[in-house]
């Protein structure tokens, strides 16, 4: 079975399916979930790992059903590396792998670990052509995976949830959200003539930007809020919306594709300032 559409043999399918691994939207789930087993306190690298190899394979997931539906079901994309085929078994494939992780996950930890995990791989197969068709699901859908990543990760270590790490999901949800809105305006006249109901094409471009601003805003006020008063995230973290922040205020005119770039890479500085504010804990 031919896998690359471009080229043939072994060599050429195996960089058409690792070019489905897109390093921008890979990260970030698998730095959240190993922030997750950090703020957890005690981390056992074994259940971490299995946690993040179950992000991976979701992510992957999303991509390959992403192009597979762009490419050869719509007709939008213009070109795909992989064949149906070659899509079929990358789906297959992953679909293993995710399961595989989480059925360690639940002998290793038990079935609440599992249950956490699974609507992840749900998220990234239904991403296309179901949730990427309304507002809502084209929006949320990779902000809530990067959120049970977070409470997936958690309590693949400490067995159960806790304030400080629902809080801080419901930060990375808000955050990741107003990215996500910010950055489809870029595709706004596109997705209009594909009837591709984005926040930009609903609300339209600038009350679509005010929406996004008004959940980094919400974000960063989540994180201070929750460094001063949650026990389990140290004061220090506030320093992340301060970072944040300052980025956000660079990109606040930007237009949708340099915007994005900065708060992508200031979501990186946010998610760094936590990760450093939890591992050393100095003011905790
Ligand atoms: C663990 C975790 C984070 C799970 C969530 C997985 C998920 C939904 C990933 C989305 C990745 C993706 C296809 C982005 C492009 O979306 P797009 O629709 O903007 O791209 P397009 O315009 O190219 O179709």
């Amino acid at each position: 079975m031919a896998v690359a559409r471009h080229e043939s043999g072994p060599v050429a399918a195996g960089r058409a399916l690792a070019s489905q691994v897109h390093p921008v939207f890979m990260l970030p789930p698998l730095a959240t979930s190993l922030f997750g087993a950090l703020l957890a306190g005690e981390v056992t690298v074994a259940v971490a790992a299995l946690h993040a190899a179950a992000m991976f394979f979701a992510v992957y997931t999303a991509h390959v059903k992403d192009g597979y539906v762009d490419f050869h079901v719509r007709g939008e994309d213009d070109d795909h590396p992989l064949t149906v085929g070659g899509c079929r078994g990358a789906l297959v494939g992953a679909g293993v792998g995710f399961l595989t992780c989480t059925v360690g996950l639940w002998l290793f930890v038990g079935p609440g670990a599992a249950l956490l995990t699974l609507p992840t791989w749900v998220i990234g197969y239904t991403h296309a052509p179901q949730l990427d068709l309304n507002p809502v699901g084209a929006t949320m859908g990779y902000p809530t995976g990067i959120a049970l990543a977070l409470l997936g990760g958690y309590y693949a270590q400490a067995s159960a949830l806790s304030p400080r790490v629902l809080g801080l999901a419901a930060v990375f949800l808000a955050l990741l959200t107003g990215i996500k809105i910010i950055d489809d305006e870029k595709d706004y006249d596109y997705d209009r003539s594909i009837d591709k109901r984005t926040v930009a094409v609903v609300l339209g471009p600038r009350r679509a930007r005010q929406l996004a601003r008004s959940l980094l805003v919400a974000a960063m006020v989540g994180v201070v809020g929750l460094a001063f008063t949650l026990p389990g995230v140290p004061p220090t973290a506030a320093g992340a919306a301060v970072v944040f922040g300052v980025v956000a205020a660079v990109a606040h005119r930007a237009e949708s594709e340099l915007a994005t770039k900065l708060l992508i890479r200031g979501s990186y500085l946010f998610l760094a300032v936590l990760v450093a504010a939890v591992w050393f804990r100095p003011l905790g």
